[in-house]
């Protein structure tokens, strides 16, 4: 007689409650890379958590993460539903889209522009902003953190819609804002996971918040999606168009098939990611690299050493240095390991039953990369909590050690579309700043030098919290500099 053959057990995990599983020990989203690493150390790289009847698997290991969101990319490449993004207007993104036919559809829309030999199409655009950036900081030092998120957006911005940034008030930098508040409100467990019969609840309902919230805040994020592709129409019509990802993809759909309503919201949604991927997670990077330079006062100088070595002080470095300075690289790399943006990736769903190490990951389980925790990994990185972008020179000057690609920017089906060009923005913007600026430690009013503690707060993404720090120019010929570069930049803007 043929026995059927017993289903392997699900990758192991802290004891659980009954029926409720592991919901009252689930970490926060400040501390659960942390935790999940140290409970990796005793249940091992893969591990499972039941929360109300979903399973979590948690890869810890870049071999785990690689073996089944890589090479099993077909099995993984659905994502989990996000009720509270969902309803709030952002159902149709492509980040949060389940796999299909039109995930695909908007993939494809937007990886051809940002595909490596394309994304250097908009380097024009990270040299003049990276300019308005120096000049911004230099003029208003305590302002900086805004100048860089400044700095991201406009350059999502241009690229998207064609729209310039032109100054602090601008409509499109507080539409930015908006949208990461909202990101920001609506981060936080609510009813709507356990089931979506919730939303009909009356918003007076004890726990029922997101009644409210939903009704409130989704025609803002719909009407911040469609506007500015309505302002690229009208320009068109008007002849005064400039080049960009709207403008383009509205031009080549009429030319083909003529342009559909459903065309055009399906613009709209890719354009939208374009800013809602790149303007935040660039703005978190160079903010870190910003805390970094800080308390590796080493590092910094030796970057410096560099830049000057090779391009002088008679010029602000571009893109045509990048290869001759193998240093800013392994800055721009350690950065990204060190602290990546988003510290448990984003979670991939299984789409059917699968067996790994002899262990069961059941079809619709929530797949939960431990990015962090992997670019902390002892046994790939020697001495992964200090920062040390030496250990990305190849031997014998440095540990040839190997840049974390997955972790800090995803697998498979669902790997960053924008990591080219998420490179050029953080890579230009570090080498300018170094280039230009002592980062040093604060003095307070007494004359006192002010220690940082550089602590992050993460709402999906991780932004290095407010820390006090002094940016000066490193010499009135760098000043200088900076000050033409950004005229230049003004006398185009008013061309
Ligand atoms: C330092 C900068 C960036 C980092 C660290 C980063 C990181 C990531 C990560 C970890 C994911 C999830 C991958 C996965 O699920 O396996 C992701 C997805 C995504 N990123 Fe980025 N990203 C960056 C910049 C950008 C830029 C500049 C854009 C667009 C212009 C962008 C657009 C997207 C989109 C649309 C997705 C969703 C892809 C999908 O679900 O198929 N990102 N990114």
């Amino acid at each position: 007689v043929r026995r059927r053959r017993a289903r392997p057990p699900y990758p192991p995990g802290p004891p659980a409650d009954p029926l409720i599983g592991h919901i009252r020990i689930m970490p926060s989203t400040d501390n659960a890379h942390e935790v999940f690493h140290d409970w990796a150390q005793q249940y091992g790289d893969v591990m499972s958590l039941d929360v109300l009847g979903t399973r979590y698997v948690i890869l810890n290991s870049a071999e785990a993460a690689t073996d089944l969101l890589e090479k099993r990319n077909s099995k993984y490449a659905d994502r989990p539903t996000f009720p509270m993004y969902e309803r709030v207007g952002w159902k149709d993104t492509l980040v949060f889209l389940p796999y299909g036919p039109y995930f695909r559809k908007q993939r494809k829309m937007l990886q051809l522009p940002l595909e490596k030999e394309r994304v250097t199409d908009f380097r024009h655009i990270e040299e003049q902003e990276t300019c308005v950036m120096l000049y911004n900081i230099m003029s208003d030092p305590d302002n900086t953190d805004a100048f860089v998120h400044r700095y991201t957006t406009a350059v999502t911005m241009e690229l998207a819609y064609g729209h310039r940034v032109v100054s602090n008030d601008d409509e499109y930098l507080k539409a930015a804002d908006m949208v990461i508040d909202v990101l920001r409100s609506v981060t936080r467990p609510s009813l709507l996971d356990v089931s979506p019969i919730f939303e009909y609840l009356p918003a007076w309902f004890p726990g029922a918040w997101f009644v409210k919230c939903i009704k409130e805040i989704k025609p803002v994020v719909l009407r911040e999606i469609q506007h500015p592709v309505s302002v690229v129409q009208q320009e068109l019509m008007a002849g005064t168009a400039k080049p960009s990802f709207v403008s383009q993809q509205l031009e080549d759909l009429s030319r083909e098939n003529g342009l559909s309503q459903e065309d055009l919201y399906t613009v709209s949604m890719v354009a939208h990611q374009i800013f809602g991927g790149g303007s935040e997670t660039g703005w978190h990077t160079i903010m870190t690299f910003i805390a970094c330079m800080l308390t590796n006062p080493d590092v910094q100088r030796k970057g410096e050493e560099e830049l000057d070595s090779v391009v002088g002080r008679g010029r602000l470095p571009d893109f045509t240095d990048r290869d001759s300075l193998p240093y800013i690289d392994c800055i721009v790399k350690e950065t990204m390991r060190w602290q990546p943006v988003v510290p448990l990736s984003v979670p991939h769903k299984a789409m059917e039953d699968d067996e790994y190490r002899g262990m069961h990951i059941p079809k619709g389980a929530t797949i939960i990369p431990n990015a962090r925790g992997i670019t902390w990994d002892e046994r790939h990185f020697h001495e992964p909590r200090t920062y040390k972008p030496e250990r990305f020179l190849p031997r014998p000057q440095g540990a040839g050690e190997v840049f974390p690609q997955g972790a800090v920017f995803g697998w498979g089906r669902r790997l960053c579309p924008g990591r080219y060009l998420a490179d050029d923005v953080v890579w230009l913007a570090i080498a300018r700043i170094l280039a230009v600026f002592d980062i040093q430690k604060a003095v307070d009013a007494d004359g006192n030098v002010v220690e940082p503690h550089i602590e992050f707060t993460t709402v999906l993404t991780s932004h290095p919290k407010p820390f006090p720090c002094s940016l000066r120019p490193r010499s009135e010929k760098a000043a200088e500099l900076v000050r033409q570069a950004y005229d230049m930049h003004m006398a185009n803007v008013a061309v």
